[in-house]
């Protein structure tokens, strides 16, 4: 039967066929758990008798949200999950490594075809390198952790397909925006978003992970690009022939296709306080900015702080703004500072912090007072997202973040030289 990707990775993982609307059990390759979210998972573990998690190798753990902890309780969350590592003989990241969903992908912790799951709603980026990966409870986390399965309802997918070349200082970000500014906050509520075309074929694994990332933003259980020789390049070794196999059929069923022109697209601004209040750059050119956040799950990764870097091209940032520069891992940092663009930030007046979520989800630092406006690489613009419920933030690419960042107000990046 002609499958989606999806179909295929369920299909292959269970040994059967499988189709959109089947409901098994199905096994997990890799659960993740994080500060936030972790405490409760392993609770819901041990009130369901768990003594040993099903295998300690495909769980990956890390605190990233509130660290260092930055509270009396987020210190009490992480001691409660080292001890439960040390335990479980669960190798466990803590505050070193960066962001889970960056940090789960780059350290090979998931493969083609895989199955994850993870307790947080931005599991979904790790479809870039063509897993089924979605966010969960902390019960059905509890659960995963005990027996390595959980019971899936396969989802239906969409295919959205994107041809042609992106102008200058456009790019994967402005392009998912778009998608949601189409398709609305719940126009992919349960289902697997395929991304697919020429433009996305020519991505790197970075892009296809800020645009799968995204995909919860529109109600997708999943994001998935299907697994090509970028990905083979990218996760060196990791991936056998028979995943290239993954690639939908021909005349696989979807429920919604939508055709996208790269040419066509201009900057893209989600504007307070939904992610699907989305419009061209244009208009919101000269809106007034009280602090710009380049980092995240979404776009903290080396070539976005290049991106950024490069737009400011040794310019400052506009004295009356905080400019809070955050790489999404220690990896990326590291690739940042031995390039240099570290230090292009710190003079241009930046602040650059070490590798977690920062500001994104106001959990740790930087936050806003009433009346203020944030202008944010990250993913979600819900109002007191980033402190007070008065602020307000937008979202952006990194080109049109560092545009900003220089003169103060939402400035596009095609007209800074
Ligand atoms: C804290 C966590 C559960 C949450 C999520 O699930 O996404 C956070 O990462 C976010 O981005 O809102
Ligand atoms: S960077 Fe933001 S979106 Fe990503 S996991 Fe952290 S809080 Fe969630």
């Amino acid at each position: 039967m002609a499958a989606t990707i999806t179909e295929k990775i369920f299909s292959r993982r269970c040994a059967k066929e499988i189709s959109a609307g089947d409901v098994m059990m199905a096994p997990i390759d890799a659960a993740m758990i994080h500060d936030i979210t972790g405490p409760l998972a392993i609770n819901k573990f041990r009130e369901m008798n768990g003594t040993a998690v099903f295998d300690p190798a495909k769980i990956i753990m890390l605190f990233d949200h509130q660290v260092p902890a930055d509270s009396i309780p987020a210190a009490e969350n992480q001691k409660f999950m080292r001890d439960f590592a040390a335990e479980q003989g669960i190798l466990n990241y803590d505050i070193h490594e960066g962001v889970c969903h960056q940090v789960a992908v780059e350290k090979g912790r998931v493969r083609p075809g895989d199955i994850v799951v993870g307790c947080d709603s931005h599991t979904c980026t790790y479809g870039a390198i063509g897993a089924f990966a979605t966010g969960i409870g902390s019960t059905d986390m509890g659960f995963a952790l005990k027996y390595g399965a959980l019971h899936f309802r396969v989802p239906e997918s969409l295919k959205l397909t994107t041809t042609g070349t992106f102008q200058n200082r456009v790019g994967a970000k402005d392009l998912i925006l778009r998608m949601i500014g189409d398709l609305s906050v719940d126009g992919a509520t349960y289902r697997a978003v395929e991304f697919t075309g020429d433009t996305i074929s020519e991505m790197s694994i970075p892009a296809r992970m800020t645009c799968c990332n995204m995909a919860i933003e529109m109600g997708g259980k999943a994001g998935i690009v299907a697994p090509d020789e970028i990905t083979r390049t990218y996760c060196d070794g990791r991936m056998d022939d028979g995943w290239l196999d993954l690639a939908p059929d021909e005349d696989a069923t979807y429920v919604l296709e939508r055709e996208y022109d790269a040419a066509d697209l201009v900057p893209q601004i989600a504007a307070p306080h939904n992610v699907d209040n989305v419009g061209d750059v244009t208009q919101f050119e000269g809106t007034p900015v009280n602090q710009v956040f380049i980092g995240s799950c979404t776009n903290g990764r080396y070539e976005d702080l290049k991106e950024a870097a490069e737009v400011l091209n040794g310019r400052k940032f506009a004295p009356d703004i905080r400019v809070i520069i955050v790489p999404a891992s220690r990896t990326e940092y590291l690739k940042a500072l031995r390039a240099g663009l570290i230090e292009t930030f710190v003079e241009a007046g930046g602040i650059v912090e070490a590798p977690c979520c920062g500001p994104c989800m106001g959990g740790a630092f930087g936050l806003l007072a009433p009346g203020e406006v944030s202008l944010s690489t990250s993913n979600r613009n819900f109002r007191g997202r980033q402190g007070s419920t008065e602020a307000e933030v937008y979202l952006c690419s990194p080109a049109t973040a560092a545009a900003s960042a220089v003169t103060g107000e939402i400035t596009d990046p095609r007209e800074v030289a």
